[in-house]
């Protein structure tokens, strides 16, 4: 290859999981004023797809940016592991204090696949997340 050629690699996981929008910072009359019928003390549940990004070189001799095997094993620890058929408020940690919100559940992606991404010569881009068919965040670490 004449020169270094970057790119930028998609993989998506699907997960389920139940949650409720509630903020400890809140009272209860401001969580129910803020979240309406999300925060329904019983939650509710959505099918979520998550889209993380990579941009890195195209290895010369590889022809690849990172294996999507490796990156797809990332992936099954930091996101499907953790949040794949869990209720995000009680069983994350995180989200005890943070709300379940998509924002949140990426920012909250970001890192764990941050940490857990194989070293090489490239970097994460962007965690896309879709809530719903139509609600979607894109996060890229800022
Ligand atoms: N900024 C955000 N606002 C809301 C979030 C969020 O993550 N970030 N999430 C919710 C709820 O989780 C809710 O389940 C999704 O809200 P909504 O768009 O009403 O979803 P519906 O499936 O009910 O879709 P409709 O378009 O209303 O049919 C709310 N806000
Ligand atoms: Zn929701």
């Amino acid at each position: 290859m004449d020169r270094t050629r970057i790119a930028y690699l998609s993989k998506k996981v699907y997960f389920s999981a139940a949650h409720r929008l509630h903020s400890s910072n809140l009272t209860e009359e401001e969580n129910k004023e803020t979240y309406g019928k999300c925060n329904h003390p019983n939650g509710h549940g959505h099918n979520y797809t998550v889209e993380v990004i990579i941009r890195g070189e195209i290895d010369p001799k590889t022809g690849m940016v990172i294996n999507l095997v490796e990156l797809k094993k990332c992936m099954n620890v930091a996101i499907m592991d953790v949040l794949d058929h869990k209720n995000l408020d009680k069983d994350v940690p995180y989200f005890s204090i943070n709300p379940s919100t998509t924002e949140n559940i990426a920012v909250f992606i970001w890192d764990n696949v941050k940490e857990n991404l194989p070293k090489g010569n490239y970097e994460l881009y962007e965690v896309k997340i879709h809530e719903t068919k139509d609600n979607t965040v894109i996060y890229r670490g800022e």
